[in-house]
């Protein structure tokens, strides 16, 4: 006769094992545990009335959950299933019965299965095999999935009642540890299990005792029989697993199933009942729940969403760190006007911009320097009394430097005779005993250059006005100058002894600009001097110093200093030499520093007479050799005792200027063409102006600017110091703007460019010149009669010298050509350093006429000799054109 398993059935069914066991009980066919056999038409009878919401038929849709990698596991579908618990739960509180098998599932199972086994052994064992790939057992599981944690897994996978089971287990693991130890199971397993997992459910330990008194140790049988469905069930709860070695020698049967299951379950077992057995369990529980963990917690908690950056971070970096594409970081930052790459530095502004739209923040963690720089202010007692720094300004001739040579001569044979006077940039004079500071850079150009670098170097400014000239033009641009940057003038009224100078006059003229002078009631202190004949310069000065104590020009000695560039060159033997006028503290010869984007060592100082200094404090001017690199005049030198620290911040400094450098152009081009679109009826006229050094190109923008009028507005939309470049002549374009060069050359490919483009370039060598242009052009006076034309370039490879005729230069001809008797500007560094004809043009000795591109020639310069190599000579003509601009 043929038979059937009660767990075959019971899935058959598709209603718990317990479920069916209780049913055949009440039916008077006695099982052991859901492994017996029963006679099919046992079966049969009770498949006819089937169980309470599930109905047999349904049995035969089953489901495949794949629990392992290795398992699969079969069973009917749930569906039903999730109601059945529904009504067995109630039952089990009152009945103790049905609380087995709800709760107890796997536990319980367990133990009730060995009595059996016991019996069916030799069967068991294939069933076993079988029952690892169908799983049969999950739904023991059912029934206390509604309560334990199953539901959770239903919940989210499918009504898999079963993997609610399997759920179980893992829950338990938890407990494992604990329970393994208590392999007696029958007894203490279901209680533990019950009382931990569900502790609702009451019923449980009644019903254990009853499991008990049935079973007692198999709880081999029990892990052997569930197979791998039930392994992890058990194993999850640790204790039936391991246990079942031990428990198992009651049974041979038992063996053969730990074999069998040793077998099929081999890597299984690796994963889950090794690890079930004690801490590898947990491990592995850890592995998996983090892993869990991670899939749900897809942003980082709030302390790791800060980043954390130096300064700067790069678009690529910023991504990775906040674990975006950096593709998604270039389109936002397109979004916002930015065409930048992914190598592309970002400051701490733009980066937390671009961060918050992530849900990160960003926290500059970069050393401020200036906050190192500025440190904590002096304490008034650490505060000593410095010589004032003096700067002269005043119209061209005045006799500035006349006045300035005057003083230092004076100064130089009074003090240390002897001493070799050099030219650093400022000097110090001494007037009783006390020191002045002079900057060796007249004139208001110099001073507003530095003064637009933020460096507040002078104390007091000696305004010079020739009393046979009176005030002029830039007389009034120094006196704004001045009391711009809120610095209290000294006038020296010089050339008194001119026959026809006029000192009241002047007072008088002053007076216009808020100037009166002290002797006629006034605040501003007038000295009478002649640089010429040297009078009054001790009066002069004694008013300064006089000034210097109203002023109360105080400084700490004592700390590590801080100056500012006053001159800067690269000397050919000593690398960078730098001029620093120290304002606060003391340099130390070894001192390290950074300076703009330098740093270096102080490797070696002298002063202004060429001697060698240890150290010097405030407002005292050294020359300084150690630096990385040429700086600006007006970049702040600050020492510092870390060679790190000062290489850092230099490093970071280059960073941001490259940035502004980057963002400066990206921002032209674009924002000035907007405006151009935008300024609709008014007449806009851009400029782009190009100059040798700093202060010229500031005061052709500054005189340029001064042309604006109602009608016609004048943007210098950029301006900057060096060649008239591709990229000019882009923004030219661009902006519809012309582009002034005052000193300096286009690049050949600029040149090209700008020809092609229509972009108008007018070369000066006098603002004047530039601004009357323009002037005249804004007033449509402009008729210039010729415009240059452009020849060609070469470059000078040789220089030779020539008997009579003096030097000629062996020359490549690198684009157009060069003409006989051509007009000529030699470039130095694409600095005009002459103009004029050439007076020789040779091709081996023979004269020629024309050389073309990629050709060698000799060429003369009419009256000059001045020709080193790699010197560029520009050949031009002067053409007759109609006004263009
Ligand atoms: N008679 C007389 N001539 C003076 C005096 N000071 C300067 N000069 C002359 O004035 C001219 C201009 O003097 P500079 O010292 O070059 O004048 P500056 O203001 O420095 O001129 P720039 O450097 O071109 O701005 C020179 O020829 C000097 O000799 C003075 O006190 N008396």
């Amino acid at each position: 006769m043929s038979k059937v398993r009660v767990y075959e059935l019971a899935q058959k069914m598709g209603i718990d094992n317990k479920e069916l066991m209780i049913k055949l009980k009440d039916a008077g066919v006695e099982v052991k545990n859901h492994m017996a056999m029963i006679d099919e038409a046992d079966a049969k009878r009770l498949e006819a009335p089937a169980p309470k919401g599930s109905s047999p038929d349904r049995e035969v849709p089953k489901e495949e959950v794949r629990v392992t990698s290795t398992v699969i596991r079969r069973r009917a579908k749930v569906v039903d299933t999730v109601e059945e618990p529904v009504a067995p739960q109630p039952e089990p509180v009152p009945e103790p019965v049905k609380v087995e098998a709800v709760k107890p599932a796997p536990v319980v199972e367990a133990a009730p299965v060995e009595p059996q086994e016991t019996v069916v052994a030799p069967v068991k064992t294939e069933e076993v095999v079988e029952v690892a790939k169908p799983l049969p057992e999950p739904p023991k599981v059912e029934p206390p999935q509604p309560k334990e944690q199953p539901p959770v897994q239903r919940a989210t996978a499918n009504r898999a009642v079963i993997l609610g089971r399997v759920e179980i287990p893992g829950v338990r693991t938890k407990e494992a540890p604990t329970e393994r130890r208590e392999p007696p199971r029958p007894s203490s397993r279901p209680q533990d299990r019950p009382t931990q997992q569900r502790p609702s459910d009451r019923p449980a330990p009644q019903r254990e005792k009853s499991a008990s008194d049935v079973v007692q140790a198999p709880p081999v049988v029990a892990d052997d029989r569930k197979g791998k469905k039930r392994i992890e069930v058990d194993m999850a709860a640790a204790p039936t697993g391991d246990r079942g070695k031990p428990g198992a020698p009651k049974k041979g049967v038992d063996r053969k199933k730990e074999v069998l299951r040793k077998a099929d379950l081999a890597e299984k077992r690796e994963r889950v009942f090794e690890p079930g057995k004690s801490g590898k369990k947990k491990k592995n529980k850890e592995q998996r729940a983090p892993e869990g963990r991670k899939t749900e917690i897809t942003t980082p908690k709030a302390i790791k969403r800060i980043i954390r950056i130096s300064e700067s971070i790069t678009v690529g970096e910023l991504a990775k760190r906040m674990g975006v594409k950096a593709t998604d970081l270039i389109r936002v930052l397109m979004k916002q006007g930015m065409m930048v790459t992914i190598n592309h530095p970002l400051d701490v502004d733009t980066a937390a911009i671009l961060a918050a739209d992530f849900g990160y923040e960003i926290e500059n963690v970069a050393i401020d320097l200036e906050e190192i720089v500025e440190a904590a202010p002096d304490a008034p007692e650490s505060l000593e009394e410095r010589p004032p720094v003096v700067t002269i300004m005043g119209h061209v001739d005045h006799g500035k430097t006349s006045l300035l040579d005057a003083i230092r001569e004076a100064n130089v044979i009074a003090g240390e005779a002897g001493g070799i006077t050099q030219h650093i940039g400022a000097y110090d004079v001494e007037r009783n005993g006390r020191k002045i500071t002079f900057l060796d850079t007249p004139g208001h150009e110099a001073f507003t250059a530095m003064r637009a670098r933020g460096a507040k170097v002078t104390d007091i400014v000696i305004l010079v006005v020739a009393a046979d000239d009176g005030v002029m033009p830039q007389t009034r641009e120094a006196i704004n100058h001045s009391k711009a940057a809120g610095v209290p003038i000294i006038v020296a009224i010089n050339k008194i002894d001119k026959p026809d100078s006029k000192p009241d006059r002047v007072k008088q003229e002053l007076t216009e600009f808020g100037l009166q002078s002290s002797d006629w009631g006034g605040d501003t202190t007038m000295v009478e001097v002649s640089a010429k004949k040297r009078l009054n310069l001790e009066e002069l000065l004694e008013m300064i110093l006089l000034q210097a104590d109203v002023m109360e020009l105080k400084a700490n000695p004592n700390k590590q200093a801080k100056g500012t560039i006053v001159e800067a060159k690269l000397d050919k033997g000593r690398g960078p030499v730098a001029t620093v006028l120290v304002q606060e503290g003391t340099l130390k010869l070894g001192d390290y520093c950074v300076v703009g984007v330098h740093s270096g060592r102080v490797r070696a100082m002298q002063n202004d007479r060429g001697e060698k200094v240890l150290e010097a404090g405030p407002a005292m001017p050294v020359e300084v050799i150690g630096l990385s690199g040429v700086p600006d005049a007006g970049d702040v030198f600050v020492a510092m005792k870390d060679e790190k620290q000062a290489k850092e911040i230099a490093t970071l400094r280059q960073i941001k200027q490259r940035e502004m450098e980057l963002a400066k152009h990206s921002k032209l081009s674009l924002d000035d063409l907007y405006k151009k679109i935008q300024s609709g009826e008014v007449k806009d006229l851009n400029v782009i102006v190009k100059g040798d050094v700093q202060g010229s190109v500031e005061a052709v923008g500054e005189s340029l600017r001064k042309l604006s009028t109602d009608a016609v507005r004048l943007n210098v939309i950029h301006s900057a110091v060096g060649a008239v470049t591709e990229s000019d002549v882009n923004l030219a374009t661009a902006s519809n703007a012309i582009i002034i060069g005052f000193n300096v050359r286009p690049e050949v490919k600029a040149q090209g460019m700008a020809e092609k483009e229509g972009v108008d370039i007018r070369l000066y060598n006098v603002i004047y010149d530039a601004v009357e242009d323009v002037k005249k052009a804004m007033e449509g006076l402009l008729e210039p009669t010729f415009k240059e034309k452009y020849l060609g370039r070469a470059e000078v490879r040789e220089v030779f010298s020539v008997p009579k005729i003096g030097n000629v230069a062996g020359s490549y001809i690198q684009d157009g050509k060069v003409v006989r008797n051509a007009q000529v500007r030699l470039l130095r560094d694409n600095v005009v350093i002459y103009t004029g004809k050439m007076s020789s043009l040779r091709r081996f000795k023979d004269d020629v006429k024309e050389v073309a591109t990629g050709y060698e020639c000799g060429i003369g310069l009419e009256n000059y000799n001045d020709i080193k190599l790699g010197d560029i000579i520009e050949a031009f003509e002067m053409e007759k054109v109609a006004a263009t601009l």
